[in-house]
């Protein structure tokens, strides 16, 4: 599908001609256009390095692009004032839960810096704690949790203020493979019932096609768009699936040249 196919249905995050340039002069992301949905789960999909977490950071306004334009329904991110961003909900790679504060202090802490009433707090952070299954852990300590448990608790924490838009930055790249698959199929329960739209980074290409609807391809840096590609397999998936390795294999023979070296 075209940018301009997609931005006639109901685009939440529009993305146009947009460079980023590090003060160093590093071009990161080259004229990249792009439009995500409203509650679609957009994957992007790019070699180690290309540019995908800045391109991420810049659609949640934590970086300036030095050309182009993003916006979230309807509103610029980019120059925005603080008090008019739009809601977005970020998981890191790594967790960068606060240590010396528990998994419900943690959550409590977004829950206040984003102006939630106090009055509130209790249920919507038993209401994300469970829905990630860590409950039962709200008052542990990060350092008492496993590196699966912390990625529940970061995502139950980016989730709880009820952000338009979830951004995800490699969020089970730290974790086992087996770890792994369960957060895949538990990250589509949870997108699913919250009914929001997801932008999930990743290198792996079996787990961009598991995941989404739809998968924007990137260049080796600077991160350019190669093409976006329509994930019509039925949900849910299997991940071990003969049409699941069927499609990986396609994509691996598309990227290859553009991907190596
Ligand atoms: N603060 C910075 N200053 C200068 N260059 C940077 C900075 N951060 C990242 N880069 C460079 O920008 C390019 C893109 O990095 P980025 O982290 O966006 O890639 P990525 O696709 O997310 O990589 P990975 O999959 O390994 O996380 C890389 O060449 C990187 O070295």
């Amino acid at each position: 599908m075209s940018p301009e196919d997609v931005s006639t249905a109901v685009s939440q995050i529009s993305v146009r001609d947009v460079e980023i340039t590090y003060p160093n002069g590093a071009v990161a992301v080259e004229d990249i256009s792009l439009d995500v949905r409203h509650g679609e789960f957009l994957a992007i999909l790019g070699p180690s390095g290309c540019g995908k977490s800045t391109l991420l950071q810049a659609v949640a306004g934590l970086l300036t692009p030095s050309r182009g334009e993003i916006s979230i329904g309807g509103k610029p991110v980019t120059g925005a004032k603080n008090a008019h961003l739009p809601s977005i909900g970020y998981v890191f790679q790594e967790h960068r839960l606060l240590p010396w504060r528990t998994v419900e202090q943690n959550v409590e802490l977004v829950l206040s810096a984003g102006g939630v009433p106090k009055a509130e707090w209790a249920e919507r952070t038993t209401r994300y704690l469970s829905m990630l299954q860590i409950e039962h852990l709200r008052k542990r300590w990060p350092m008492q949790l496993s590196g699966g448990q912390r990625q529940r608790a970061s995502i139950s924490r980016a989730l709880a203020l009820e952000p338009s838009v979830v951004l995800m930055d490699e969020p089970f790249g730290t974790l086992d493979e087996v770890t792994a698959r369960a957060m895949r199929s538990e990250l589509l329960d949870v997108w699913q019932r919250t009914n929001r739209t997801f932008v999930f980074v990743t290198h792996s290409i079996r787990e961009a096609l598991f995941l989404a609807d739809r998968v924007a391809v990137f260049t080796r840096g600077p991160a350019r768009l190669i093409e976006t590609i329509d994930i019509d397999l039925p949900r849910p998936r299997d991940y071990d699936s003969r049409e699941l390795a069927a499609l990986e294999g396609q994509v691996v023979a598309r990227v290859l040249d553009v991907w190596g070296e």
